[in-house]
């Protein structure tokens, strides 16, 4: 009996690896745009490692202490110690500043991916009866990881990220009735007290984290159990010995768990750390040397949130000031209806969809370019969240761009952000409508192709 094989049944004896062998074998449909999922996964598993790393030598505390560091410019200056923490990290912890960009990269990488994952599964209608409940966690899981980038944002208490965080408090106060309670639970208080970067260190490092790893498995968990969607074959499929009848959904055609997807896997995973790596080592972040450490009594020229929250600054700075009003003792601010209100519905409105969207449970996924309506709901989206980012660097565009003022260039905006959007839905459907049957969801996308496995 060879080496292998003696491994193999020690093993077997324990663990019953035969039985796991049906799992292992399980088909996952080849389509490129399905990895978009796993780069998000991968980037988790990335900010996790790297945010551990920089556990090690983060302090959450505002606390003054003298820097004696290698930053000439703060040589024995009192600074809080979170930022002389970053500081540290950043220019003497070896590797430091590496882990530090990654982090920051993984971040971004994450957020973006999920965005990216979301419209693949919007647009190919993956999210589909019966499929609605995993578009509902993973609504949630993107929510989560921009809280857990928004609260990593503060943390190295510097003038830039601390000022932009307090937008954060304002809206969280703006609440009517609960707010100051959310601003005592989150922000510990009055922005900033001694007790804010505990708060949000503690969210970011431990609660969000975790309810992310939940939410994932419960993700993971409904993919295995409803099985992944496949595109519609163009013919019967030869699959080992056997034929798949090409309408047949209660079988996948794709490749086997183990050894083939996890070989892709496998590229994926590598892909995503070399692409981390080099942004690590060629793309500096946020300087916090630079910035200097926050100073409440000031006020930074720019304030700006990360990229995948600018399209809820952007409804702050269209909504006019006048945009307010009272209920008996109750006051409704602009900063409520901006930052709490509107972008609850557009969440509310994505959260709904596949329940607007009914269908008979389907195992295929579909052709946008079939689906007219559909994709025009997606563009207006897309659209739509587009302009209401420009119009969060609404400074930016008018000073730098335009050459004239914010006054000038906000009602061009909110007349874009409400006109812009219907328009390109009603030219993509009329663009989709006659090259498609309507109703027939499933268009003519050419099938994934057999693969090497398939999954009753
Ligand atoms: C932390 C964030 C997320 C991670 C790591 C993640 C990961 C994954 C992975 C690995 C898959 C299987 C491969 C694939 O189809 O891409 C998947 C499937 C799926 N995800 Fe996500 N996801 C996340 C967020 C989201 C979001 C924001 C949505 C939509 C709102 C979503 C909806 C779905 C649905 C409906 C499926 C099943 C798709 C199918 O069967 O074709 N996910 N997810």
């Amino acid at each position: 009996m060879s080496r292998s094989q003696r491994l193999y049944d020690w093993f077997d004896s324990r663990l019953d690896v035969e039985q796991a062998q049906g799992f292992l074998g399980k088909a996952f449909p080849a389509e490129d745009s399905f990895l978009l999922g796993e780069v998000a996964l991968f980037c988790f598993l990335f900010l996790v490692l790297s945010g551990v790393f920089l556990g090690f030598f983060y302090e959450p505390s505002i606390s003054d202490v003298e820097y004696e560091g290698s930053v000439a410019e703060f040589q024995g200056e009192e600074m809080p110690e979170a930022f002389v923490s970053v500081l540290h990290i950043t220019y003497t912890v070896p590797f430091g500043m590496f882990i530090r960009r990654l982090h920051h990269w993984a971040a971004h990488l994450f957020v973006a991916s999920i965005g990216l994952h979301m419209l693949r599964v919007f647009f190919t209608g993956a999210y589909r009866n019966p499929r609605e409940p995993n578009w509902v966690v993973g609504t949630a899981l993107a929510v989560l990881a921009m809280g857990a980038a928004y609260t990593g944002y503060a943390l190295p208490f510097d003038e830039f990220a601390a000022t932009a965080t307090s937008i954060g408090y304002n809206l969280t106060v703006s609440v009517p009735l609960v707010g100051d309670f959310f601003g005592e639970i989150v922000f510990g208080g009055q922005f900033p007290t001694s007790a804010t970067i505990p708060r949000l260190y503690f969210l970011h490092v431990l609660i969000i984290p975790a309810a992310i790893a939940v939410g994932l498995a419960v993700h993971m968990a409904i993919l295995i159990r409803q099985k992944h969607t496949e595109a519609p074959r163009d013919d019967d499929v030869e699959v080992g010995g056997r034929t798949v009848d090409r309408d047949d959904d209660s079988v996948i055609v794709g490749l086997p768990a183990v050894p083939n997807q996890t070989a892709v896997s496998a590229v994926v995973f590598f892909l995503t750390a070399a692409t981390l790596s080099m942004l690590a080592g060629f793309l500096p972040v946020h300087n916090v040397a630079e910035y200097g450490p926050n100073d409440p009594a000031s006020t930074p020229n720019l304030i700006m949130p990360d990229w995948f929250l600018m399209w809820v600054y952007g409804f702050l700075k269209l909504l006019p000031k006048w945009f307010s009003f009272s209920v008996g003792s109750i006051h409704v601010s602009t900063e409520f209806i901006g930052g709490i209100v509107l972008p609850g519905l557009v969440f509310a409105a994505v959260l709904a969809w596949p329940f607007i969207d009914r269908t008979e449970a389907i195992h295929f996924t579909a052709d946008p370019l079939s689906r007219p309506r559909q994709t025009a709901v997606g563009v207006a989206a897309v659209a739509f969240i587009m302009i209401a980012s420009i119009a969060g660097m609404n400074n930016i565009l008018a000073a730098q761009v335009l050459g004239t003022t914010t006054d000038v260039v906000n009602p061009i905006l909110t007349a874009a952000l409400l006109g812009v959007p219907p328009l390109f839905a009603a030219i993509t459907y009329f663009l989709l409508r006659d090259g498609a049957s309507e109703g027939s969801d499933e268009g003519a996308t050419p099938a994934a192709g057999g693969g090497g496995g398939a999954d009753d």
